[in-house]
């Protein structure tokens, strides 16, 4: 039997056909090999020669990474780029790699960004909806700790470049929202009749710079002002002019919100982003009074309390809350340790109207004195002051003669 089986082979490898197949079914076995080897040892390359960090853009580090990657200029060989609507300006356009896959160099070291868009999947608040993003960053034989230096990076750039004005966060479902870079506003552009917007401005500057201060004193290092006073007389403006003055991002709480719970309001606080002013305002429309505030809405007085100084509460951080109703705050929220500093925003007076037109109309003096003299000891918020401006944009004289608007 076997020798049957040696001839017939004889004779088979005379044969060049038999011969040929074989030979081709070898190198097809080869190869197929050589693929599952190839592919294992990628695998493994890939599991252990990459290091790779995942991200999305409810979270600051991913405007820090994307920062530092246009300040490095890391990815201008791309080839596939996405264009969308500048938010803050008509007809231009930013430009931004598309999804997909990039590669790119960085200090001898090769790496890629891979970026995705779920368009159905939003994030942001009802305002300013936009798609969830997910940037994976990989970078080989690397270490982790290298894109987190980038990431570091991007937010010490974010910090000290000149800003169109501070950052806006906004606190959404269990996040900050970056809503995006506000103008910028001096202190000086905020009417007031005394010093007072001059003075918090001392305070609030003396505060950030004051760690070591309130550690040597076993202090906890934070500090709350109320800002109180009539609609439109420039509450909002002043927390702007502030954050812009001591550059710092404004994180804004919305604690009127039927949805946010106590545990919203405690967890926003916790995680403010570093280096803000965190706002909470027209906080009597929630709470008027222990009695009548408890539980109105979502957050609770005594969840309120506990958030602004409970222990959880983050250190290096300013919190100003605004009202217009300031007789109606119960004490304990307006205490020393939660509301250290009130500044009252009243209604302004002629000269200060003046001061206003003034900015409206530079050279236009005699109409300034006019417009002085017929508002005479009438007062006003500043907003009513600027909405009459505002109408007589183009026509100084009518301005000057404000009849209308005194009663
Ligand atoms: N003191 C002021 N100085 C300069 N502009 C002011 C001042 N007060 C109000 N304005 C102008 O009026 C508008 C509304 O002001 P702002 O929102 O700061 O007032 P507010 O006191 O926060 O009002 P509200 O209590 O209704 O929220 C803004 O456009 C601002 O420019």
């Amino acid at each position: 039997m076997f020798d049957s089986f040696q001839i017939w082979l004889g004779e088979m490898m005379l044969n060049d056909i038999f011969v040929g197949g074989i030979a081709l079914g070898s190198i097809g076995i080869v190869m197929a090999a050589a693929r599952v080897i190839m592919m294992l040892v990628g695998r493994l390359v890939s599991r252990r020669a990459w290091v790779r960090l995942t991200i999305d853009n409810r979270s600051a580090a991913y405007r820090h990474l994307c920062l530092w990657m246009e300040t490095n200029r890391v990815l201008t060989e791309v080839k596939h780029v996405r264009a969308t609507d500048n938010e803050w300006s008509n007809g231009t356009l930013d430009y931004a790699p598309a999804p997909g896959r990039h590669w790119f160099v960085f200090g001898g070291s090769l790496c890629y960004l891979r970026r995705e868009i779920d368009e159905k999947s939003r994030v942001g608040g009802a305002s300013r909806q936009r798609p969830m993003e997910t940037l994976e960053i990989g970078m080989l034989f690397g270490a982790l700790s290298t894109i987190q230096d980038w990431i570091a990076e991007g937010a010490h750039i974010a910090a000290t470049r000149d800003r169109r004005g501070p950052m806006l966060h906004v606190f959404k479902e269990g996040y900050w929202d970056d809503v995006g870079e506000i103008p910028r506003r001096s202190i000086a552009a905020v009417i007031v009749e005394d010093d007072q917007a001059q003075r918090v401005l001392d305070d609030m500057r003396w505060f950030y710079d004051a760690s070591e201060w309130y550690s040597v004193r076993g202090v906890p290092w934070r500090r709350g002002y109320l800002f109180h006073g009539p609609p439109g007389t420039g509450k909002s403006s002043l927390i702007r002019a502030l954050a812009s003055e001591l550059d710092l991002d404004i994180a804004a709480l919305d604690i009127s919100r039927s949805n946010i719970t106590d545990e919203d309001l405690r967890e926003g606080l916790m995680s403010a982003p570093r280096r803000c002013l965190i706002s909470i305002e027209d906080v009597d429309s929630v709470f008027t009074g222990r009695d009548a505030g408890e539980r109105r809405h979502g957050v609770s007085f005594s969840g309120l309390l506990n958030a602004i100084d409970g222990v959880g509460s983050q250190e290096g951080r300013a919190l100003v809350m605004t009202t217009n109703h300031f007789e109606r705050l119960d004490p304990a929220l307006i205490r020393p340790g939660r509301a250290d500093m009130h500044v009252e925003l009243g209604l302004v007076g002629a000269s200060a109207a003046r001061a206003l037109f003034d900015r409206f109309f530079p050279d236009h003096l005699a109409a300034a004195a006019e417009f002085e003299a017929a508002l005479g000891t009438h007062r006003f918020s500043p907003a009513t002051i600027q909405g009459w401006l505002l109408w007589n944009h183009d026509n100084p004289e009518a301005a000057a003669q404000p009849g209308e608007l005194i009663p």
